[in-house]
């Protein structure tokens, strides 16, 4: 699904992905790890074809970035992200926000929508629990809303890859670990996209994500199952600090070490 070969992504002298390789199978679910600026951001924009690296190969559901049309590309790609939700339109609806994505775009003009679209994107709204705020718009409502209603959107498409950049970012505990469950279900259904989540927090990791990537400083420190890579030692390196990892029921947390 992502094949990411020895990519590099500079600006100016600031070397923002030093090197990185990675491999993402269909049936997998990733969580890629890392502290603020180690790149994550910026290899989710690799992934979502909305970046080309500087250096290297970035090859997206079988299609290598640089010959092919992104354009294309990017309606099989679901992503969920704070750029994309800033893009969005000041007083667009809920609803808007959602079956734009059938577009590729984030504001509605003059496109003829299809009912079809519209019943798709009221359906995704109500089974991301936000059904009834439909009409509202989307610079109304609470962060709680914004994510599922993101959520929603890079899900109108029936995307094949579903990526998801700190979705729970300035989520209240509730509305995290409902989120967290939510996600958990999305993945375990059998015919889910492969998917990535980012974060930088390990209560945030949904029970059925299989795999993680730890990065720092542009750098790969570790990528692979979780059971095997998840470890007190990789966090500590990866975040620079003596941290212990706690794994209950199949969430995680890590404390610093005393
Ligand atoms: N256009 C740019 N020019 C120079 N530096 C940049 C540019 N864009 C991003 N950076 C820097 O690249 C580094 C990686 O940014 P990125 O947003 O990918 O990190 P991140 O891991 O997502 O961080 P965070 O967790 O804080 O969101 C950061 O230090 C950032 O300041």
């Amino acid at each position: 699904m992502l094949d990411i070969r020895h990519a590099t992504v500079r600006r100016g002298r600031k070397l923002l992905l030093d090197d990185v390789s990675w491999t993402v199978g269909a049936d997998e679910r990733w969580v890629v790890l890392g502290p603020n600026g180690a790149g994550k951001t910026t290899l989710m924009q690799l992934a979502a074809a909305q970046m080309f690296p500087t250096s290297g190969s970035v090859s997206v559901l079988d299609e290598t970035l640089g010959a092919v049309d992104v354009f294309e590309l990017r309606p099989r790609i679901g992503f969920c992200s704070n750029a994309v939700a800033h893009s969005i339109p000041l007083r667009e609806t809920a609803l808007n926000a959602v079956v734009t994505a059938a577009y590729g775009v984030t504001g509605r003009w003059r496109e003829d929508y299809e009912k079809l679209d519209e019943r798709r994107a009221f359906d995704l709204l109500n089974a991301w629990g936000v059904g009834t705020v439909f009409d509202r718009p989307f610079s109304t409502l609470s962060e709680g809303e914004r994510k599922r209603v993101q959520i929603a959107r890079a899900l109108m498409t029936d995307p094949e890859l579903l990526l998801f950049d700190e979705p729970g970012a300035g989520l209240d505990l509730a509305g995290r670990e409902s989120l967290v469950a939510s996600m958990s279900e999305l993945v375990a259904w059998e015919g889910a996209p492969t998917s990535v989540l980012v974060t930088h927090h390990l209560e945030e990791i949904p029970p059925g994500f299989t795999h993680v990537l730890l990065l720092r400083d542009g750098q790969v420190i570790s990528a692979g199952e979780v059971s095997q890579t998840l470890t007190s030692e990789n966090l500590s390196t990866t975040f620079d600090m003596s941290l212990e990892l706690v794994e209950r029921n199949g969430r995680y947390s890590a404390f610093m070490k005393q």
